[in-house]
């Protein structure tokens, strides 16, 4: 029977398929775009038949919601939470996104099926670029947890507490000798020198310098190595730089990443045609990236032959640990090791940076929430008391209210992407396996449900005595994610924030430049930025 079937099956195709092989009619031709349209129809919309019954805007073919991203800018995920509800589609071109808009559904998503949702999906920046998939932030299932794991045992709070006189000795050089009162100073890129330096010494126990005022030494041997140095590190910035603002999520990217945003198949392909041709985007980034491994190869080559190591880089306790055999050795293989280790500068360096000027930008504009903050500061003691992780956690309680605001006020990470690695039921709706599921931070930031007039800046709304605090959702504001897989930076830079942030205020107040637009301009990268920067003036105290 099976073969009788088979048989007038075949042959029914050779009678629809012979004719057309051999005089190719127009009705041959328009069989085959049908067929054509009906394979790149099935390729389109097959991601969206799992997730079709989330609610969503209609869907441009190629595009997705793309042009929505472009009307709207970043607030189209609050446009259309308020439109389709707390769990809606967005499509990055063919790629549906699952967006989470709601507290609790967070908790479900990072928390109560966090085994089902432990991946981050990876976007088409990525996936051109082995170095950051390396890093902690995409690996997956066992690999995941086993760094993890590792890294977190080399994160106790005593380790923290080591890095506090680094931290302040590089606080105090970059800020010690600020502009007079009628110049401006540009405080969005001296935040980012530092927290690339302070990251650098406690990643790699390297001292970029960035943030250290220029040298006057006279002696040619000193300034020659200084130079050459200097070099170096500039290079090495820069194509960090580069390496990270070409990671985009919008039609702004390299070819083979805008493929791989509309036609995925594609990308790769076209990466590796693209790559050898000179003057492409994607030669100059697969130059850059490759320049970047072998740098950080080498340094994790010498550091690996060093006996005596300094126990206070990231970069020595991750191979400390792999000599003691805490940790197997295939695990942390040396291309992991560059990857985890370079990620720290790529993860702690722009978000650490933002998170600081915007908070001295905030505080600047009112009066009222700096006498507060001076009085605390001023109230911990002398103006040369260094306070400890201790302090820092137990006797600033309004600056931590301040810091809780303006992360909520600009919420540098506004999105975090998971990934489902089996079917699961989120929000009433059973997700398929390889559904992108993106908690939408940044809408939760701004719900007024959670945080009543969300436009104003008011860090009383984070006393633990007050109503609205008690009131909200435990998972309203998670500035630094949620769960198992949140961020594992989050007391490094709280720390260095405060840090800088006591330093600063015992010295100076701030105020806005006149040269500084009104409203404040912002960039969406991979995180958020300024587009103009922050300028200010600094007034110093006595
Ligand atoms: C203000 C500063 C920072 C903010 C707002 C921030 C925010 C975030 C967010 C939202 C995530 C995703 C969490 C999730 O999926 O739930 C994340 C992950 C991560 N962050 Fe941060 N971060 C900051 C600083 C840092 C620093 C200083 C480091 C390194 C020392 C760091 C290293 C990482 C890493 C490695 C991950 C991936 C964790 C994993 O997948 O297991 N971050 N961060």
């Amino acid at each position: 029977m099976e073969l009788l079937l088979g048989d007038s099956l075949q042959q029914l195709m050779m009678e629809l398929t012979l004719p057309l092989l051999r005089t190719p009619t127009v009705s041959a031709i328009c069989t085959m775009l049908a067929l054509l349209a009906g394979v790149l129809g099935y390729y389109f919309y097959e991601p969206f038949w799992g997730v079709r019954k989330i609610p969503g805007p209609p869907i441009m073919p190629f595009l997705g919601h793309l042009p929505l991203l472009a009307k709207y800018g970043p607030e189209v995920f609050s446009v259309l939470a308020n439109r389709y509800g707390p769990i809606f589609r967005f499509h990055m071109g063919r790629q549906p996104l699952v967006i989470i808009a709601d507290p609790e559904l967070c908790k479900e998503v990072g928390i109560k099926k966090f085994k089902y949702v432990s991946n981050r999906s990876i976007p088409s920046p990525i996936s051109a670029s082995p170095l950051h998939q390396k890093g902690l932030f995409f690996t997956r299932d066992a690999r995941w947890s086993t760094m993890r794991n590792t890294i977190l045992s080399v994160y106790q709070p005593s380790h923290l507490a080591k890095l506090v006189p680094t931290m302040q000795s590089f606080i105090q050089s970059a800020t010690q000798n600020l502009p007079s009162k009628e110049e401006d100073i540009t405080f969005s890129d001296l935040s980012l020198k530092l927290a690339t330096d302070v990251i650098g010494k406690a990643a790699f126990g390297v001292d970029f310098g960035l943030s250290k005022p220029k040298s006057n030494s006279t002696d040619s041997t000193n300034n020659l190595n200084d130079q050459n140095n200097s070099n170096e590190v500039h290079d090495f910035i820069n194509e960090h730089t580069y390496s990270t603002t070409q990671l985009k999520m919008d039609l702004s990217g390299s070819f083979s990443i805008i493929l791989g945003l509309l036609v995925p198949f594609l990308q790769e392909p076209f990466r590796q045609i693209l790559k050898r041709i000179p003057g492409t985007m994607d030669w100059k980034i697969d130059r850059t990236n490759q320049n970047l491994s072998r740098r950080l190869s080498e340094i994790v080559a010498k550091r690996t032959k060093e006996k005596d190591r300094d126990f206070k880089d990231f970069l020595s306790l991750i191979l400390n640990a792999r000599e003691s055999e805490s940790v197997a050795k295939n695990i942390f293989t040396s291309d992991y090791i560059s990857a985890v280790t370079y990620e720290h500068l790529l993860a702690g360096s722009a978000t650490t940076s933002f998170t600081l000027s915007s908070i001295i930008y905030l505080v600047a504009g009112r009066e009222e929430v700096e006498k507060k903050l001076l009085e605390e500061i001023d109230g911990f003691g002398s103006h040369d008391q260094i306070a400890t992780t201790h302090d820092l956690q137990h006797r600033f309680p309004y600056l931590d209210q301040v810091i809780k605001e303006a992360m909520r006020f600009y919420t540098v990470s506004p999105l975090v992407a998971r990934e489902t690695s089996a079917p699961v039921a989120i929000g009433g709706y059973i997700l398929p396996k390889g559904t992108w599921v993106w908690l939408a931070l940044g809408v939760l930031a701004k719900d007024p449900k959670n945080f009543p007039e969300p436009e104003k800046f008011k860090p009383e709304r984070f006393n633990p005595n007050c109503e609205e605090e008690k009131q909200r959702h435990p998972y309203a504001n998670i500035p630094f994610g949620i769960g198992p897989r949140a961020c594992i930076g989050q007391k490094f830079s709280l720390q260095e924030i405060k840090l800088s942030l006591i330093h600063l205020y015992r010295k100076y107040v701030f105020r806005h430049s006149p040269n500084m637009e009104k409203p404040l301009q912002l960039e969406y990268g991979i995180v958020l930025n300024f587009k103009k920067g922050v300028k200010l003036r600094a007034i110093r105290r006595s």
